[in-house]
């Protein structure tokens, strides 16, 4: 992404965004609430357009390109979204298989034995594939949703906060079906966290969204001691610092 902007109303969100994230790899955009991470994002997926920039993937600006284009570029990306946007009037295989039947790429049988393998690879019993979201618990509709987002063999996969909501142990678990799946397709990831623990255990390189643009970006593992005074500070989740929270009483 180079110099991304997107302003909703007179609400300049993003302003300027630079990004790059190298083909295999898994990045984590880091930042408070509202700074414009899912923005980000959606602009990458071609759901918001941006105002102004170049999105490009694989060196072709995806701003540019026609609908069908588009689409083809659609077809290579996995998506988690946050709180898992499962579809409680379909059973867990369909949700699974979602793309691909909609696509018209495999039959419902076909889809229903494709949804019981991807679910195995998600730790999920296939006859899970039966029961509808709302039976499910939080962790494993997050595995579920991490199970839909592989299952048309992506190489480019988006997970907006896959840990969100869940206790500790099942974040580090669904932390590490998401770096196992990541590795078997070979993808390159880009996810949101507000979860350090995660973004280290998930990223290779993290960056730093603030006032609209990257203020800092590099190895995820050095989060929480950058040196870098602002990200120090979100990482550790410290209240004193140059982030100065808006709070009315
Ligand atoms: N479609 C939209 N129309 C108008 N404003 C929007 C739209 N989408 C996002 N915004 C605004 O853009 C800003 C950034 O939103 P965004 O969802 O990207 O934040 P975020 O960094 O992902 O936050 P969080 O961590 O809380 O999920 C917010 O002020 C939001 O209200």
């Amino acid at each position: 992404m180079r110099g991304v902007r997107k302003a909703f109303g007179p609400k300049q969100v993003l302003d300027g965004v630079d990004l790059d994230v190298a083909a295999g790899h898994s990045l984590v955009i880091l930042g408070g609430s509202g700074s414009g991470k899912s923005v980000t994002i959606k602009c990458v997926l071609g759901l918001i357009e941006p105002d102004e920039g170049v999105i490009e993937i694989d060196g072709r600006d995806v701003t540019q390109m026609s609908r069908r284009e588009r689409e083809a570029v659609a077809d290579r990306i996995g998506m988690l979204f946050q709180n898992g946007a499962l579809f409680d009037s379909l059973p867990v295989w369909e949700n699974v298989c979602f793309k691909l039947l909609a696509q018209g790429r495999v039959t419902r049988a076909k889809a229903r034995d494709k949804a019981a393998e991807v679910l195995a690879q998600v730790g999920l019993a296939g006859s899970v594939g039966d029961l509808s979201p709302a039976e499910l618990s939080g962790g494993m509709q997050k595995r579920v949703a991490l199970a839909r987002a592989i299952a048309a063999q992506p190489d480019i996969i988006f997970f907006d906060e896959p840990t969100t909501g869940l206790d500790p142990i099942m974040g580090a678990v669904i932390d590490g079906l998401i770096v196992d799946c990541v590795k078997r397709l070979g993808a390159t990831a880009v996810s949101i966290t507000h979860d350090m623990a995660s973004a280290r255990r998930i990223g290779d390189t993290a960056a730093m969204l603030h006032k609209g643009r990257i203020v800092w970006s590099g190895p995820a593992a050095s989060l929480g001691h950058t040196g870098h005074a602002l990200v120090d500070q979100f990482a550790n989740g410290e209240r004193e610092g140059p982030i100065q929270m808006e709070l009315r009483r």
